[in-house]
């Protein structure tokens, strides 16, 4: 169903997604594929059943619980076919989306149950993001992923082979996993050591545990985003030095609910921060898992908080801003971006 405002389709406005998991983003019908090629029993052949084991429900009541879906999904990822295909086919709905760049991550570890080294994870990875982008001009980068519940050693590979990657398609490294078992301080030397490598940092917090683990991120870790940041609003000082810095917020407005970041939509705090001036971005975390896409995010932001096409459009710009791409780079996508919001009539 297309969803018009002020006369404009939502899924055409261009877009940007920043946060996006590899795994957190299979369609059924690959799935069927890749069970049968790597000779896994599913519990149904049906697209429709399959998805329940997929996705999460309403019923989800915490970042521990949406977590345990990832379990279901993991053993398809374990080949150098299945991550390339699955990577690409990111970029292809990426495109349908009208999405001009994406940033995809993945944990390197958790798809080497089948021999595959951490190098070569990254490397199929970005092999998939590559033909994507030459087949739909949509631009793609990964993100390599550590993740909490892994011991230093594991997440000291990913540090060593992301810093291999740097410039060759991979733009950063992030920490994601249950924040509200692993807080931030165990991971600063980790992150010390991307630091050293000159690799930009991203981080999960704010979303299972408080604001203070956002103050860590920034402050010890070195992060220059933060991956959903909901529980911002719980700390004033650390709002103040957000603000202040401009420091971007990767929310994710539909997985933000269905994890118990906050309750419920009536106190998801996604206007209030935009108009307080906080670099807000928006992003779909595991269109898979959580059933979304970025045309769903933006329509919930119109119909929920009265978003206009124009404040989609700043959304957009910012997505643009936080980018991990070279200054260059960074420029010539705000100037597309500009064009095309202009072209649609809409100034940003
Ligand atoms: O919103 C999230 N918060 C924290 N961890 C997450 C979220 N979504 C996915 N993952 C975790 O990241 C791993 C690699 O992609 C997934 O397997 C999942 O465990
Ligand atoms: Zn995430």
């Amino acid at each position: 169903m297309n969803i018009h405002l002020n006369g404009i389709d939502i899924s055409s406005l261009p877009k940007i997604d920043l946060h996006v998991h590899l795994d957190g983003s299979l369609r059924p019908q690959t799935v069927l594929d890749l069970a049968e090629s790597h000779g896994v029993q599913l519990p149904t052949t049906d697209k429709h059943a399959l998805l329940s084991h997929m996705q999460v429900n309403e019923d989800c009541s915490s970042l521990q619980d949406y977590l345990s879906k990832f379990h279901f999904t993991t053993r398809f990822l374990q080949t150098a076919i299945a991550l390339e295909r699955v990577a690409f086919e990111i970029v292809e709905k990426a495109n349908r989306h009208h999405c001009k760049y994406i940033e995809i991550r993945f944990a390197p570890q958790l798809h080497r149950e089948r021999g595959l080294y951490t190098e070569e994870v990254i490397h199929y990875v970005l092999a998939g993001l590559k033909r994507g982008e030459q087949q739909f001009g949509v631009r793609a980068r990964g993100i390599a992923i550590c993740m909490r519940h892994h011991d230093h050693q594991q997440n000291m590979e990913v540090i060593h082979a992301a810093s291999k990657y740097i410039g060759k398609g991979l733009v950063a490294v992030d920490l994601a996993g249950d924040e509200a078992s692993y807080p931030p301080e165990l991971f600063r030397e980790i992150f010390a050591a991307s630091h050293r490598r000159d690799i930009p940092v991203t981080i999960h917090a704010g979303e299972a545990a408080g604001a203070a683990n956002i103050h860590e991120a920034v402050s010890n870790l070195g992060a220059t985003r933060i991956g959903h940041g909901v529980r911002l609003q719980e700390a004033p000082e650390i709002m103040d030095m957000m603000i202040a810095r401009q420091i971007p917020l990767e929310m994710c407005p539909v997985s933000n609910i269905q994890t118990k970041a906050v309750s419920n939509w009536e106190s998801y705090p996604i206007r209030d921060y935009f108009e307080r001036g906080l670099m807000i971005t928006v992003n779909t975390d595991n269109p898979g898992v959580s059933g979304t896409s970025m045309t769903k995010e933006y329509r919930i932001l119109a119909e929920r908080f009265g978003f206009t096409t124009s404040e989609l459009g700043q959304i957009a710009m910012n997505g643009a801003h936080a980018a991990f791409l070279e200054e260059s780079e960074k420029a010539k996508l705000k100037r597309e971006l500009r064009e095309e919001f202009a072209s649609l009539g809409i100034s940003v």
